[in-house]
């Protein structure tokens, strides 16, 4: 992994420079991905980077691992908490929606949830504008390849150096770069809503898609899963779709 982490930091170097910005940025959540993430970028530029945490009715101890990554890794921190904003914006638009008949209690959750996402993503691009930052984001080749993300929320970044790690490869990267070890056990988790935890959601294991992006044979039931999301979530994976005029 060291040549690896190597690779990325000078990719981010070059990158950067060739963006003409002062330096890199990433949410910090107290999970795996964006740990790595933090401390590449802090490599990367020791003091042009910036870890966010943004707390939206997170678990403590979410925060308590993201203040841990920020201490250890030496980047600089900022906090913005979003739980008031994003429970103000969520019940105005499911106010209004209530009063149209438009709401629809079987997609409250994952409405709500997509929301914290895209209120991240417009916190962290804000900010961006401030420091002239690139925003980083933390998305594996599992996450990436089944479309396990929010488009326009933790979807919505300027570069993805992790984009073709394995979850296991990042976890490797991770132990490599000196994350707490605490946060290399964590079980992945969006932490969009309580209990949340991906494997769950998804229907199958990282294990299963990242040996299923290895070329390995997995079991028919977990390639049906990973295939349909992929299909899927193509859009997620493309600009917006185009309307092509026929007279041009
Ligand atoms: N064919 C198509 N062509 C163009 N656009 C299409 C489309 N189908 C849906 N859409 C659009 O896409 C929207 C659905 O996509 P989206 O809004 O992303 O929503 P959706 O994929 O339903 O939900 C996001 C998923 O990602 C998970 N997630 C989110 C955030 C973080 C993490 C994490 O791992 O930390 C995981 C979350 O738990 C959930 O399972 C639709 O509302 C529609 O606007
Ligand atoms: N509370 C938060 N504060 C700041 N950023 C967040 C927060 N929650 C989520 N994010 C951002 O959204 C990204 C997507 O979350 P995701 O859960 O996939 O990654 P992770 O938490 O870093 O790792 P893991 O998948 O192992 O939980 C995070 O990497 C982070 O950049
Ligand atoms: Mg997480």
């Amino acid at each position: 992994m060291k040549k690896n982490a190597d690779d990325i930091v000078q990719w981010l170097q070059n990158y950067v420079r060739e963006a003409g910005v002062n330096g890199l940025m990433v949410g910090v959540s107290g999970g795996l991905d964006s740990a790595v993430v933090a401390y590449l970028i802090q490599r990367a530029f020791p003091s042009h980077s910036l870890g966010v945490l943004l707390p939206l009715n997170s678990n403590p101890e979410d925060m308590a691992h993201g203040k841990k990554v920020i201490e250890s890794s030496g980047i600089q921190e900022l906090t913005i908490d979003l739980t008031e904003t994003h429970d103000t914006m969520y019940s105005t638009i499911s106010g209004q929606l209530k009063q149209n008949s438009a709401f629809e209690q079987e997609n409250d959750q994952l409405a709500g949830a997509n929301l914290r996402a895209r209120l991240r993503m417009s916190t962290l691009y804000t900010i961006a504008a401030h420091y002239n930052y690139l925003v980083v984001g933390t998305d594996n080749a599992a996450e990436w390849y089944i479309g396990y993300f929010t488009k326009y929320g933790d979807g919505g970044v300027d570069i993805l150096p992790l984009v073709e790690f394995t979850k296991q490869e990042v976890r490797e990267m991770g132990d490599y770069l000196g994350v707490p070890d605490e946060i290399l056990a964590k079980k992945p988790s969006a932490g969009l809503w309580e209990g949340q935890t991906d494997e769950a959601e998804i229907g199958t294991s990282y294990d299963k898609i990242d040996a299923y992006l290895n070329g390995e044979e997995i079991p028919d039931k977990d390639k049906e899963i990973i295939e349909r999301a992929h299909r899927r979530t193509e859009h997620k994976r493309q600009p917006a779709k185009q309307f092509h005029r026929k007279d041009h």
